[in-house]
């Protein structure tokens, strides 16, 4: 094994195991935090200072604005042969145009869809990577410290954006896999024939043709609260189902079951669905059908 020198940008809930992790299979992380109790180093100028060229340089923080404003600020204080890998969940739209704006400046630039969680210091993590070759190549010792132990877990996708355009389609299918257990889950719960929809659940863990982590999760989050009691029926979403529905329409992809998915989402976040007013109001009107008060 080659060991390796890497700046780690972004230590939360991922970053800091993953840190954990490419330390424990014996490469040197210098780790750099907002948080001061979470970091090794002051600033990013001396995570660059600190590191020997050509560094490589792990970003980690959230999509959008925070990861625009790492890469800018990389930009500065990098130099031509240089690396820089954004492992958060970026939309892969903006990995052409940092892969252009670091380009320009002879650094390279690889995107990397990470998937694996909270359990993935334990597990691994499953890598979908894009970029081109020769930076990808250089990466390698660090993606084998990352990846789960076996023959899957990771691929080298295709051209940068091609790792979070992977992992895109990952968290859509994630939506939609959620939605259908969720779905069944209520429709037990309503059945008057079904006693105990919890061990339903466990049952399908082994033999069936669902069983699935996703599965398994569900099991222990009903282990911990049978029947979600403590929980509102609210979800947020953090962009990529909606990325992937752009992306299916960009292509003329038919995807009703992630759109269907996503949409539930919103649903959830009306505590009276304007849209139902409509339906009432027109049925009502054609129909004289009854309705029900404004409370
Ligand atoms: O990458 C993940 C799991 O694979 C994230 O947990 C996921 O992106 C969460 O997304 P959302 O907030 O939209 O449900």
């Amino acid at each position: 094994m080659t060991a390796m020198e890497l700046g780690l940008i972004g230590l939360g809930k991922m970053g800091g195991n993953m840190r954990e992790r490419i330390r424990q299979a014996g490469h040197t992380v210098i780790g750099y935090d907002r948080d001061p109790e979470l970091s090794d180093v002051g600033s990013l100028t001396e995570l660059v200072g600190r590191l020997e060229g050509p560094r490589v340089i792990w970003v980690m923080v959230p999509a959008g604005g925070p990861t625009q404003s790492v890469v800018d600020e990389l930009g500065d204080l990098l130099e031509a042969g240089d690396t820089v890998v954004d492992g958060g969940n970026s939309r892969w739209t903006d990995d052409e145009k940092h892969a252009e704006e670091l380009g320009a400046q002879g650094i390279g630039f690889v995107d990397a869809g990470v998937s694996g969680g909270v359990w993935g210091l334990e597990n691994g993590y499953a890598l979908m990577v894009g970029g081109d070759k020769e930076h990808v190549d250089r990466l390698q010792p660090i993606f084998e410290a990352l990846k789960p132990e076996g023959p899957y877990g990771y691929v080298h996708a295709g051209r940068v954006g091609a790792g979070h355009f992977s992992k895109m389609v990952h968290n859509g299918i994630e939506y939609a896999m959620m939605q259908a257990y969720a779905e069944g889950w209520e429709l037990l719960q309503a059945a008057d024939s079904v006693t105990d929809v919890r061990e339903v659940f466990r049952s399908w863990q082994q033999g069936t043709v669902i069983r699935s982590w996703l599965l398994d999760l569900a099991v222990d989050a009903l282990d911990e609260d049978e029947y979600l009691e403590k929980l509102r029926g609210y979800a947020q979403d953090s962009g990529e189902g909606r990325w992937t529905v752009e992306a299916a329409i960009d292509n003329a992809v038919p995807l009703p079951a992630i759109t269907a998915s996503l949409f539930a989402r919103f649903a959830s976040r009306q505590d009276d669905s304007p849209q139902m007013k409509m339906i009432a109001a027109l049925r009502n009107q054609f129909g004289g059908h009854s309705v029900e008060s404004a409370k």
